[in-house]
């Protein structure tokens, strides 16, 4: 097994690490600044020792290390700043997303996918119509990190452990966003149920501002704690073929009533990826609100001018 990762960063760097620890593969870390990717990937192997892992850890600036991935998570990009939305980061993260793609999948042709870069839902798009991949192979970051900012939250308001949070947002990784408190469980226990409107309403506008909330306070970049464990358990999923039920963001064609767009929805992966997009049976001002995400991240997808 061999995955790659590509952008050296906050993000990129720290899921080098957290799957180099798993040691369930080898590990391409690509960056386009010369001597980061060399430098950290130096640094963590130098960990083995210690840690006890086996597996190769290169690092370097070009794709000739990545040939033969069977999993490509692109991280490369610009983080945004204090003030700043995601969707701003479209135009220089486009053309960046685009290369990555290119070169990745001239060596890879049959890797899975993870995008991370922002806008997601619009980077995860143009990703797909660069490659002309299936979508089950090519999907982003989204659910996975906002489901676990909300059940943070949850675990902190209402004093229960975060472990038996089962959380559920969907649609765009920005602004739309939606939290399905009817579908957010504690011990079995909905959200809906646990929580009157106005808690309701105050976490899930804290998860709608989660990324920003952390932007806010380190002005410099934005989170990669949290966003890197996420990808990891996407990854994970993968690798071991778990089938694991997780909100990523997914290429729709029909499901909930959506087309040609992406879109963070509940889906099961497994080893060739998307395995299943799983409908939840969302009342009509459920699906309104996620109609509503959707023509957001089609302005977006919209400004590509693919
Ligand atoms: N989808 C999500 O939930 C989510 C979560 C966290 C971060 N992000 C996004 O991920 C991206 C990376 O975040 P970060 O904190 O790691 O940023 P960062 O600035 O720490 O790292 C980005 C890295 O990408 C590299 N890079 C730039 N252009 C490149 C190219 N053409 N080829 C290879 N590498 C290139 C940079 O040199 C840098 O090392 C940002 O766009 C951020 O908004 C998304
Ligand atoms: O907030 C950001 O810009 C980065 C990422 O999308 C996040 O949600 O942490």
């Amino acid at each position: 097994m061999k995955i790659t990762v590509v952008g050296a960063g906050n993000v990129g760097a720290t899921l080098a690490q957290r799957l180099i620890e798993k040691d369930f593969a080898d590990i391409a870390l690509v960056d386009v600044v010369e001597g980061i990717p060399q430098g950290k990937a130096l640094d963590l192997r130098q960990s083995a020792n210690v840690l006890g892992f086996t597996h190769k850890l290169i690092g370097s600036n070009s794709y000739e290390v990545t040939a033969g991935s069977d999993i490509v998570v692109i991280t490369a990009g610009i983080a945004r700043k204090p003030g700043m939305t995601r969707d701003e980061l479209i135009g220089i993260n486009a053309r960046i997303v685009r290369e990555v793609v290119e070169k990745s999948l001239a060596v890879s042709s049959n890797a899975v996918f993870i995008i991370v870069t922002n806008p997601v839902d619009a980077m995860t798009y143009l990703a797909l119509k660069v490659s002309g991949l299936p979508r089950e192979r090519i999907f982003g970051l989204s659910g996975v990190l906002d489901g676990g900012r909300l059940a943070a939250f949850i675990a902190e308001e209402l004093n229960v452990d975060a472990r038996d949070v089962v959380p559920c947002v969907m649609g765009e990784h920005g602004g739309s966003m939606v939290v399905y408190p009817r579908f957010t469980t504690v011990k079995g226990m909905p959200l809906s149920v646990l929580a009157d409107a106005a808690k309701q309403q105050a976490l899930a506008e804290r998860t709608v501002n989660g990324g920003a909330e952390i932007v806010g306070f380190l002005k410099t970049g934005s989170a990669f704690y949290a966003p890197s464990a996420s990808v990891a358990h996407m990854v994970n999923a993968v690798v071991n073929d778990s089938g694991t039920r997780m909100n990523c963001a997914a290429y729709l064609d029909g499901e909930y009533g959506l087309s040609d767009v992406v879109l963070g929805v509940p889906v099961r992966l497994g080893r060739r990826g998307i395995e299943e997009i799983v409908e939840l049976p969302l009342n009509d001002d459920e699906l309104a609100a996620l109609k509503a995400s959707s023509e957001a991240v089609r302005k977006l997808i919209a400004a590509l001018n693919l």
